[in-house]
């Protein structure tokens, strides 16, 4: 059963977060980015203030036709965009004004990212790029070690950890991303169409952890073209022509 809900994201988004009550783990006002064109003065504006804001546990996705905004909006509520207009909080931190050095930090300390192209470093095994990742959140070796074998142990690619990405399947590949991002306990988790690459069935399972990790308390904000998938969300947002067009609560 789909019902709409167009006041909630909005209404809750545009409220200062003033309380503890307003704290949402991801939270932006008003957002507006612009793309300067090509070396020309001129500018393309693809978001024209969007409001959103995501709950703890909750797993949103973002649909769209090609060229709404999608990824951008993603990028500026991860902060890996800055925003020219408006205000995005990350982890409860206002990041809007903050430098980009300052940006990064909040990010590693609130956040992880799940892409399309796994981003897996080729020459690494599988257990090593989760490794290496969890070196960068500051953990040590032995620990690393540890939590890299936990992670794949919970999304169940134990069997992969000597294997290298060119020997495993996309879906492996994506499972070994999302060890990897998980390996770090973000509060959020950013997906840009985790499954663009994958068949169905991969399809299937990769959205079936991402439910499962939303299931923990982390909130997963996913960009998708399925709206088979997005259906599997808590809740999907429909923007067009970078703006929010629709917001729809999925019921069980
Ligand atoms: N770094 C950039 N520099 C210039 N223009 C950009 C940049 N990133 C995105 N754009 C432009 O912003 C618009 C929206 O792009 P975006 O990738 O966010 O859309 P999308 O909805 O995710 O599209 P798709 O579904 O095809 O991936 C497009 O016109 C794109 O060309």
């Amino acid at each position: 059963m789909i019902s709409h809900n167009n006041t909630k994201t909005d209404a809750t988004a545009s409220d200062a977060p003033e309380s503890a009550e307003d704290w949402r783990p991801v939270q932006a006002q008003g957002v507006i980015k612009r793309f300067r064109l090509g070396r020309r003065k001129e500018w393309n504006e693809v978001l024209h203030g969007v409001d959103f804001s995501a709950d703890v546990g909750e797993f949103v996705s973002i649909v769209g036709p090609s060229g709404s905004g999608k990824s951008t909006l993603l990028y500026c509520l991860s902060g890996l965009e800055s925003v020219d207009g408006g205000a995005v909080r990350l982890g409860g931190t206002d990041i809007t004004r903050m430098s980009r050095q300052d940006v990064s930090v909040v990010r590693r300390d609130t956040a992880g990212f799940i892409f399309q192209d796994y981003n897996l470093i080729d020459s690494l095994t599988g257990r090593a790029n989760i490794e290496l990742s969890l070196r960068l959140c500051g953990h040590r070796a032995g620990q690393a070690r540890r939590l890299a074998e936990d992670a794949m142990g919970r999304l169940g690619v134990g069997y992969l950890a000597g294997a290298y990405p060119s020997d495993m399947s996309g879906g492996e590949r994506q499972r070994i991303a999302i060890a990897r991002t998980l390996a770090c306990s973000p509060g959020i988790v950013f997906a840009d169409e985790p499954t663009g690459a994958l068949d169905s069935k991969n399809a299937d399972i990769v959205v079936g952890l991402l439910r499962q990790i939303a299931e923990t308390g982390t909130t997963v904000v996913m960009v998708t073209h399925s709206l088979e998938l997005a259906a599997r969300t808590d809740r999907t947002v429909v923007l067009r022509d970078g703006r929010i067009v629709d917001s729809i609560a999925h019921a069980d």
